[in-house]
């Protein structure tokens, strides 16, 4: 970041410098107001300015700054020994940014340490951009632009070649021209996208943008679901704050929507074994088979015991416990068809509802697995399951409870006759 600091003071310059010793390179000083117009010669990224120069007064230099469009946004900071309201109403009107008390320093400080800290992560933006305007010149400066802070732009003339893309492709932030190439316009773009509620990019963050002073039309474009709003011709700078804050917002946004995600996927899951918990099985498993026997479909329910796992436990220790377990629940995941639900319900214990299989395929199913757990050698040992399978025959009146308590007794008995079987029964 080039700091300029146009002060007359040796005093302040030296105050100033010590404030802003957190910066990558120490700011440039002049003195007079005559060498800092020369000073702008040079990329400038801030101005620090004091009111009362030698050669006249600071806020003059500052309009000459707004004045000249090289330099019209490089943000002003003006020092000055009392701030009042006269001043600062003045200091506004001439162009500057703010104004800090010359013994307040540690203010002045502040604003730019934060400034720098926003461009260092405008400097780590990735990822991808879509540009749809139908000026070339118009669209190779704003790709320039946002090619500078990182992002990568795919750039249509036409809403109908970006809706192609936009069911293929992620994007960061969409900006869009109201008048394009095509049948569809910029609003009519703006509202199939969040139109589609199915759509990848229905919360992409939007910035409209038009050469037209058009209070209505924005409006609409609002309504619609732009989030801002951009009238060309455009400056740099305020293209990339604007980008830049949408897509900091958007990203926020997502972090925590990943994060209630991860949240609810906890809340559902087993740790160990990746399936679901007792709790969740409840919840879903009650909605399942109220679903089948409405659609009369068929249910089976099957809880599954590992034999003697305590042996296991003691002779081995719990941490080829726990592998044995996971190794069965993952043979459990892998029989199990899209729809079933697979749960740990307890130490040993896990439950499989099989949705549309019952009879002699649900004894298949149950049998087979058994057979499978056994053969794959969990952990590399010896370990049997024994299984209690119940439907309830046809009925489509079962409910979880009814299923479970059937299972559970078709359990018992397999582990009373022998375990290392299945057992089934009826609801
Ligand atoms: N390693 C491990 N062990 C667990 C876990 N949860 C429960 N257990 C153990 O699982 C064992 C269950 O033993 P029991 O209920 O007596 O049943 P079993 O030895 O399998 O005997 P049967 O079911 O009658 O064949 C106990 O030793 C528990 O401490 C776990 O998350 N990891």
């Amino acid at each position: 970041m080039n700091v300029l600091g146009v002060i007359g003071s040796r005093f302040f310059r030296q105050l100033l410098t010590r404030h802003l010793a957190f910066l990558p390179s120490p700011p440039t000083f002049v003195d007079t107001i005559e060498a800092g117009r020369r000073a702008l010669a040079q990329p400038v990224d801030l101005i620090c300015l004091e009111r009362h120069l030698p050669d006249g007064a600071g806020l003059d230099f500052a309009k000459a700054v707004r004045r000249n469009h090289q330099t019209a946004s490089i943000p002003i900071l003006l020092l000055a020994t009392e701030v009042d309201q006269t001043l600062s109403s003045a200091s506004l009107e001439a162009g500057v940014t703010e104004v800090f008390s010359k013994y307040e320093l540690e203010n002045l400080a502040t604003y730019v340490e934060q400034r720098l800290r926003s461009e260092d992560a405008a400097l780590k933006f990735s990822g991808r951009a879509l540009l749809v305007e139908d000026s070339l010149p118009v669209a190779r400066f704003i790709r320039e632009a946002l090619e500078r802070i990182g992002l990568r732009v795919d750039a249509f003339t036409s809403a109908e070649s970006a809706l192609e893309v936009l069911n293929t492709r992620t994007y960061q932030i969409a900006l869009i021209d109201v008048l394009l190439e095509g049948q569809m316009s910029g609003l009519g773009l703006v509202r199939e996208i969040r139109g589609d509620s199915e759509g990848r990019n229905q919360q992409m963050p939007i910035l409209a943008m038009s050469s037209m002073e058009d209070v209505a039309r924005r409006i609409e474009l609002l309504r619609q679901g732009a989030n801002d709003f951009l009238a060309k011709p455009m400056f740099e700078e305020e293209l990339v704050a604007r980008v830049r804050n949408m897509v900091r917002l958007k990203r926020l946004l997502d972090e925590s929507e990943a994060q209630r995600e991860h949240l609810r996927r906890l809340a559902m899951t087993d740790q160990l074994t990746g399936l679901y918990n007792r709790h969740y099985l409840t919840e879903i498993a009650s909605r399942r088979i109220a679903e089948a026997n409405r659609h009369r479909i068929p249910v089976s329910l099957l809880v599954l015991d590992i034999d003697h796992f305590k042996r296991i436990n003691d002779s081995l220790g719990h941490d080829a416990g726990d592998s044995v377990l996971a190794e069965t629940a993952s043979n459990i995941k892998d029989a199990c068809r899209e729809g079933d639900v697979a749960a740990r319900t307890g130490g040993e214990e896990f439950v499989v509802l099989l949705i549309n299989t019952a009879g002699a395929r649900a004894a298949e199913f149950a049998e087979r697995l058994r057979s499978r757990i056994e053969t794959s050698r969990p952990a590399g040992l010896d370990v049997t399951v024994s299984i209690g399978l119940a439907e309830d025959g046809g009925r489509h009146d079962c409910t979880f409870a009814s299923l479970f308590k059937a299972a559970d007794a078709a359990l018992y008995q397999a582990k009373e006759s022998g375990r290392n079987r299945v057992v089934s029964i009826g609801v």
